[in-house]
């Protein structure tokens, strides 16, 4: 499985998420500049990545601007075709602009950046991991009809949590509704996330929980289902 890390102006997790991939994980990585179109180099077993960052300053709304970038028509007709794609923190927020996935990513409730560790629990898993998080925007939002479809469809990947694992209004850092901390699309190939598990995947730097996280990327969910801490459907 070969990674393909995408640099927007204003990116500041690609460095981040190419050596966590390449040096954790000893995953394949090729750097994409947002200029470049041409992804025949990856396969439909194969992920682009989308990392963390003020792509364009941020200006107007998070991943409003780079949502544009010519390489996202290839990332969108990528995803169509059934390739991975995760998003990280501002790259989840432009998958939502993308419509790539559904809902939105707003100001957080306390209309502050918040940076600091949080827990968060997958999907039918009973341990919470201790992930960072750093960002301004990422109090997911969508309306009720989407929400619950998500929930239908075991969408709902990620949520915030206390450190033993219970889902609390006091463990939502940032307001998220139903405390969604990452979701995925029907198609279960792209998935985004606020919390930073790249900067989680090394002893030091203080925190491995990151590589269950990124783990299950790479090993698949029947991997993920053992560790009994996240289930990604990848
Ligand atoms: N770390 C990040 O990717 C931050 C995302 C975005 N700039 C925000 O503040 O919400």
């Amino acid at each position: 499985m070969k990674f393909g890390v995408v640099v927007f102006p204003g990116s500041n997790c690609d460095r981040d998420m190419q050596d966590a991939l390449q040096n954790d994980l000893n995953q394949e990585v090729i750097m994409l500049w947002h200029k470049e179109k041409d992804l025949s180099m990856f396969s439909t077993e194969d992920c682009i990545v989308l990392p963390g960052g003020f792509s364009y300053g941020d200006y107007l709304r998070t991943g409003a601007v780079a949502r544009f970038s010519p390489i996202m028509q290839s990332v969108i007709e990528f995803a169509n075709k059934g390739g991975k794609v995760l998003g990280v923190c501002n790259g989840f927020q432009i998958l939502c602009e993308a419509h790539l996935l559904p809902g939105a990513l707003l100001r957080n409730a306390n209309q502050q950046f918040i940076c600091k560790n949080v827990h968060i629990k997958g999907l039918g898993a009973d341990k919470a991991l201790k992930i960072p998080i750093a960002h301004g925007e990422g109090r997911y939002f969508a309306d009720e009809a989407t929400l619950d479809k998500l929930e239908k469809n075991n969408q709902v990947i990620y949520r915030y949590c206390n450190e033993n694992g219970e889902v609390t209004q006091l463990s939502n850092p940032n307001g998220a509704i139903r405390n969604i901390a990452g979701i995925c699309n029907e198609g279960r190939n792209v998935f985004g996330m606020m919390p930073h598990p790249e900067r989680a995947t090394n002893e030091a730097l203080g925190n491995t929980d990151g590589r269950i996280v990124m783990g299950s990327l790479i090993l698949g969910v029947n991997a993920v289902a053992n560790e009994k801490a996240a289930l990604v459907n990848f």
